[in-house]
């Protein structure tokens, strides 16, 4: 047994030994921890979790198995996937195959084995880092090539659709500008009825408006905010043209349009069971969330923002609103896929904005 031992070896020098899971070879990418239990297949094929390596925090993962329908991207594009347990026998009639296989057809390494709650404390304290998912026992070696690892920052272009396409429908026209956005906003606004052009994430805004759209989503997507400037120009140059509605790095982005700034978190939010309020119904939904990035409050004063949505746990910007255009976005994921429903009311609000506001460019 001794060839399937394998290391998880973080940026400052600790060192984890587990288990071969995946595929072969080795990864190295940021270390992130999420805190879902359920929702894995969900959680791996979301392309936001571009160059990640994910940390799951529950310890049993994979139970219900992994099928052909429930991807979020064609293609998962996280580097890594590090589990305490992985379900070898799934559970559920529509598991097709378990964590091991799914992760090696995708050629994704892994590792199984291992204390991830240690691991995620380890990141809640020093924040996140670069990490390593080796079979090679040269741990100083291991760290040095860490040290001189740098991490990539042209995700979008690497996940975004590079064609248009149409998933069709009656209702609305809405343009979909893709960052690598997961399914679940495709099917979300299908299942309202609205007819979905996908576009490339550099599209210019004359190129989305040639759609006549009713609606224009943003969607998530990986990486820094900052780095996605072109988008910005085109947001900037929509506001006010016609709805728009954000998600995530979506949010992110129609915030820096509107002149806010963005900051890296120390460890970001990951997980099913993640609580804010919606401060106009003072109410509280349990969300999905999967982000790094982070708007600055005070960033947003001077801007014609105002904040919607605040996160519980720790106080940071969950959602804005244009003060007088038909603009909002969320940082957290009222698609789910995985996680809560209690925020889908965000795709309805839409569909108002759609049937009030849309259609103004053909006047
Ligand atoms: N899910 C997302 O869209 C993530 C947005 C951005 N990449 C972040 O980490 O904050």
């Amino acid at each position: 047994m001794l060839n399937d031992i394998r290391y998880l070896v973080l940026e400052d020098g600790t060192v984890y030994e587990g288990y071969k899971l995946g595929a072969e070879g080795e990864s190295s990418g940021e270390i992130v921890f999420n805190t879902s239990m359920t929702g894995i297949q969900e959680i791996i094929t979301d392309n936001s979790y571009t160059d990640q390596i994910i940390t799951f925090s529950y310890p049993l993962v994979g139970s219900a198995g992994f099928n052909t329908e429930d991807s979020e991207s064609l293609l998962p594009t996280a580097k890594g996937v590090v589990v305490r347990e992985a379900v070898e026998h799934p559970s559920n009639f529509r598991s097709q195959e378990n964590l091991d296989a799914f992760l090696k057809k995708y050629g994704i390494v892994g590792i199984s084995g291992v204390d991830t709650r240690s691991i995620t404390r380890r990141i809640r304290s020093t924040g996140v880092m670069k990490a390593m998912i080796t079979d090679s026992a040269d741990h100083e070696d291991t760290v040095r090539s860490l040290e001189s690892f740098e991490l990539p920052r042209d995700q979008v272009e690497r996940v975004s659709t590079r064609t248009p396409y149409i998933s069709t429908g009656r209702g609305h026209r809405v343009a979909l500008i893709d960052f690598g956005k997961k399914e679940n906003i495709v099917r979300s606004l299908n299942q309202r009825g609205c007819d979905v052009t996908v576009m490339p994430h550099d599209s210019t805004s004359e190129e989305i408006m040639q759609l006549k759209p009713d609606g224009v989503m943003l969607s998530n997507g990986p990486g820094n905010p900052e780095d996605v400037g072109a988008a910005v120009e085109t947001i900037k140059s929509l506001i006010g043209r016609v709805p728009l509605f954000g998600i995530c790095l979506g949010h992110q982005l129609i915030a820096l349009a509107g002149g806010a700034s963005s900051y890296k978190m120390k460890f970001g939010h990951r997980g099913g069971n993640q609580p804010v309020k919606n401060l106009a119904a003072n109410k509280i939904e349990i969300t999905s969330q999967n982000h790094g990035y982070a708007i600055v409050e005070d960033s947003l004063k001077d801007t014609d923002f105002e904040v919607t949505h605040i996160a519980i746990n720790d106080g940071s910007i969950e959602g804005i609103r244009h003060k007088t255009e038909p603009v909002f976005s969320v940082q957290y994921h009222p698609e789910a896929a995985a996680g809560p429903h209690d925020s889908s009311y965000l795709f309805d609000e839409f569909m108002d904005l759609m049937t009030t506001e849309g259609g103004r460019q053909n006047v």
